[in-house]
């Protein structure tokens, strides 16, 4: 039997949105997957060619632009901060919404104007994208890189802003800051290794048909 195809899925909030999908394409992994005392990282499924590995976010975009995974699910934010020539993302699979947007304490925001910046101090996870998207309007970012909690970074001092992911605003609203500046609006895609979708184009192929045709009906629906 040929190597097995392995998706790679994150572990974090976009998972319980993600194995719906998964289940509606045939993939269901084995019971320990779901077993929080397993220790398992890798998932045989209801179909004998595929596994799945559970890894964090930023990773699956690592596993899949190498081809050490062939398939992957993970945010278009990750997508934006690395920009992998080898991934293609060719289904946007509608789950995982959220934005990713500039935040300052509410009494700056008071009497800010953005457009009036030329250097700002910004902590994120996501520096590439921050000191892309401020550098095509002439503002000089200086990113201090967290990994979680940016929100705490203004009050004490370790930036001005932040960038961070923004879904109901709760977090930014109880830690004293507002949204000055959406950047992108982002859910989460399908990715695939390049080089996989040419040589393993026998399974690549139809799974990708696959999710597109559930993602489809989900939308019709
Ligand atoms: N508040 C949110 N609402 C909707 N989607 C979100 C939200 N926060 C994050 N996401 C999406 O889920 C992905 C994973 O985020 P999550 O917060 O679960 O990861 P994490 O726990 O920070 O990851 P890790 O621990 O691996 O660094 C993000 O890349 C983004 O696409
Ligand atoms: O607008 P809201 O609905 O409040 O969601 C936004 C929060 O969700 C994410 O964090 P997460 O809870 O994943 O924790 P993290 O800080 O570990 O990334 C994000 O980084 C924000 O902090």
């Amino acid at each position: 039997m040929s190597r097995p195809i392995i998706i790679a899925v994150p572990k974090g909030r976009i998972l319980a949105e993600a194995l719906p999908l998964l289940a509606a394409v045939g993939i269901e992994p084995e019971p320990a997957f779901a077993d929080e005392d397993s220790r398992a990282l890798r998932f045989a499924t209801t179909d004998p060619g595929i596994e799945l590995i559970r890894v964090r976010a930023f990773d699956v975009a690592t596993y899949v632009a190498h081809g050490a995974a062939q398939l992957g699910i993970v945010g278009s934010d990750v997508l934006l901060e690395f920009d992998y020539s080898e991934i293609y993302a060719p289904v946007d699979l509608g789950i995982g919404h959220c934005r990713i947007s500039i935040a300052e304490p509410a009494a700056l925001a008071a009497a800010d104007d953005p457009r009036g910046w030329s250097h700002v101090r910004v902590a994120t996870k996501y520096p590439e994208l921050t000191r892309r998207h401020f550098e095509a309007r002439g503002v000089q970012a200086e990113c201090v890189k967290l990994n979680g909690a940016m929100e705490l970074a203004p009050t004490l001092g370790l930036a001005t802003r932040i960038v961070d992911l923004v879904s109901s605003g709760r977090t930014l609203k109880d830690n004293g800051l507002v949204e000055v500046e959406v950047i992108a609006e982002v859910t989460s895609r399908l990715i695939v290794n390049r080089a996989a979708f040419k040589t393993r184009a026998d399974r690549v192929v139809p799974l990708v048909d696959a999710f597109r045709r559930v993602v489809a009906g989900r939308t019709a629906a």
